[in-house]
């Protein structure tokens, strides 16, 4: 998994990959890993699927039900909080490595949690097994004051870095980008693996395959054959 998040002049956008493997098998060519939290805070999951999508889930809820005792609309730090309050009761055990994106009344917030509770804020963020591929290029091509579309195409390089150079990542760029007025969801923002037309065809003509003898047994000569319950 390749997750990312860079703040930008306006908002903030968070970016994955969507490969699901379960060890070296690709267990999902197009997962979603671009979570809803509320409709200011969208969250980025890397490690367990299951962990990450109920974590981000009951947090959500949570969230939801605060913000309705508040009369106030969730603060990115608050959801943050709760996240941390959770894996840290869990001690790594919930294998969740989130990035927390939102704005909220206090400005735009970007932040990692991860799976022992352990948080940090910053400018721009990389986790999951691609998460150095997709620092090399933070680390080359961010500036300060990017435009959302600077931003988006600084994301989304970053998230292909992963693609092509971890094998725990792969398929697909999901993005989000987040806005004091709105959240837009870019399922499949870019493609670069989709499969070309085959150079051939592969219809194997009848009677490629040799047919070395041929039996024809008549349904009413089915009970002489011994039946698997008298072996
Ligand atoms: C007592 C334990 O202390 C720890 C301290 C730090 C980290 C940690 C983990 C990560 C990280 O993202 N690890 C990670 C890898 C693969 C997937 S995965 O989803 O691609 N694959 C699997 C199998 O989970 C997820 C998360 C990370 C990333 C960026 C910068 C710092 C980081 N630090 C883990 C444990």
């Amino acid at each position: 998994t390749t997750i990312v998040g860079c703040i930008y002049d306006g908002g903030v956008v968070i970016a994955a990959d969507t490969r699901a493997t379960s060890g070296p098998i690709v267990a999902d060519k197009n997962c979603e890993k671009l979570h809803y939290i509320s409709p200011n805070i969208w969250c980025a999951g890397a490690g367990t699927a299951a962990d990450t999508e109920f974590t981000t889930a009951l947090i959500s809820s949570q969230l939801e039900l605060h913000s309705l005792s508040t009369g106030r609309k969730p603060r990115v730090v608050t959801c943050m909080t709760m996240l941390k309050q959770h894996l840290f009761r869990y001690q790594g055990h919930i294998g969740a490595y989130l990035v927390v994106a939102g704005v909220d009344s206090t400005g735009t917030h970007l932040f990692t949690v991860h799976a022992h509770g352990s948080t940090d804020k910053l400018p721009y963020v990389t986790m999951g097994s691609g998460s150095l591929a997709a620092m090399s290029v933070f680390e080359t091509q961010w500036k300060p004051a990017l435009t959302r579309d600077e931003a988006v195409k600084l994301c989304a390089d970053a998230i292909e870095a992963g693609i092509w150079n971890d094998l725990g990542s792969g398929s697909n760029v999901d993005v989000a980008i987040i806005t004091a007025d709105k959240t837009t969801l870019k399922r499949n923002y870019i493609k670069p693996n989709e499969r070309t037309k085959k150079l051939k065809s592969y219809v194997f003509p009848k009677g490629t395959t040799a047919v070395l003898n041929e039996q024809i047994i008549r349904k009413a000569d089915l009970g002489n054959f011994i039946s698997v319950e008298d072996l």
